[in-house]
């Protein structure tokens, strides 16, 4: 373990030092962009002004003989777009850490963009020690190249090992930004027998006691409860963000949205977008209910210094309440930052 006082030392003599707290940012989204799709990645300036995150990844969906020009793609539309005007996060997602491809991932990118460069995800993440490499390296790059602003890094969940040691990996490091659930490569990890990409599973359920002949009511349950309740204390527990990851089907918007609600209702601050349609849906989701903000509201308004006991429509309001009240009220107003329309609705102070 690291003295405590050595935790926010930069690790490379000239690198940046570390984020003391994250930069506050609206992230309902992260949109991933092939980089090495021509067509697509054309859309991208358009695309900029309408998404939270732009990724360009590097890993898998990117055929092992089109890395190369994934990697150049990246680096062309980090320079023909000015993200930061649109306040969008620019975000990579590399290659595996014992893959071919990672070194000349990190080493052109940084070099090429690394000024511009917000996030760097990192794949299949075991435990700490794979956090702790590429902050050194990271740290190395940032000094050799004179980048000024920390990189941060986001981890995706998608190994049993990795759940077994996600709470070290959210405190591996100050450069942590979150994490987000892997459910294609965890289930796979994991020997889990399906083929989606995360949501539901129609065989996965619990069924009624037997009542006479009577048929029995049987529901199905989330797969992915107790991985996202586990990813989201170990990120809340260390001040960082925890993410739902990849919804596979894009032809079942309802399901990919009650994917999407349940993990923003456990505290997720988004999820992937794959695909233009999911990104509407990512909006209406990550952005709290209009009339959940007016009750937040009004609870924050009947205490003011957030103490004490007050009854709101029957309903007992404290301490812990206004707590609540303050976590819809303080994402409220930072949708509303963002989106007009919203802010219309919201009618924040
Ligand atoms: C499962 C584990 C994981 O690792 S998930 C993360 C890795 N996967 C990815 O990053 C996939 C990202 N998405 C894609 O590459 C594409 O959406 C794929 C899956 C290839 C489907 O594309 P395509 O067959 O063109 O779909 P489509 O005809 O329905 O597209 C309609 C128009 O939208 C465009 N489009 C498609 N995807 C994106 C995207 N991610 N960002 C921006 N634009 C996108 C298409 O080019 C198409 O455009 P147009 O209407 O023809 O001009
Ligand atoms: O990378 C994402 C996954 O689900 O695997
Ligand atoms: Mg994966």
């Amino acid at each position: 373990m690291k003295l405590p006082r050595r935790f926010f030392q930069p690790l490379a003599t000239g690198a940046p030092a570390p984020f003391r707290e994250l930069p506050v940012r609206l992230e309902r989204m992260i949109h991933f962009v092939p980089p090495h799709n021509d067509k697509v990645r054309a859309r991208v300036p358009e695309l900029a002004g309408t998404v939270d995150v732009v990724l360009g990844n590097l890993e898998d969906a990117v055929p092992a003989d089109q890395k190369e020009a994934a990697r150049k793609g990246f680096v062309a539309m980090a320079q023909a777009t000015d993200f930061a005007a649109t306040g969008t996060g620019l975000w990579t997602r590399i290659n595996a850490l014992n893959s071919p491809w990672i070194l000349d991932d990190l080493f052109t990118i940084v070099a090429e963009v690394g000024d511009k460069l917000d996030v760097v995800m990192v794949p299949k993440v075991e435990g700490p020690w794979d956090i702790h490499y590429i902050d050194q390296l990271l740290a190395q790059l940032e000094a050799r190249h004179g980048v000024t602003k920390p990189i941060l890094v986001h981890a995706i969940l998608e190994t049993a090992e990795g759940v077994a040691n996600v709470d070290a990996i959210a405190s591996a490091s100050p450069r942590m930004h979150g994490m987000s659930l892997g459910p294609a490569d965890l289930a796979a990890s994991r020997g889990m027998k399906t083929t989606r990409v995360g949501g539901g599973h129609p065989d996965y359920r619990v069924i009624a006691d037997p009542a006479g002949d009577a048929p029995r009511a049987s529901a199905q349950q989330d797969l992915w409860h107790y991985t996202i309740a586990k990813m989201v204390d170990a990120c809340m527990a260390n001040g960082i963000k925890a993410f739902y990851g990849p919804f596979g089907d894009f032809s079942d918007g309802a399901a990919c949205e009650a994917q999407f609600r349940n993990a923003f209702l456990m505290g997720c601050a988004g999820a992937w977008t794959l695909h233009p349609s999911q990104v509407a849906i990512a909006k209406r989701v990550f952005a709290p209910d209009p009339a959940e903000v007016a009750f937040a509201a009004r609870i924050v308004e009947a205490m003011p210094d957030g103490t004490g006991a007050v009854m709101l429509d029957g309903k007992m309001q404290d301490d812990a309440t206004w707590k609540q009240a303050k976590v819809i009220v303080d994402l409220a107003k930072l949708v509303a930052a963002k989106d007009p329309e919203l802010a219309a609705v919201y009618k924040l102070g």
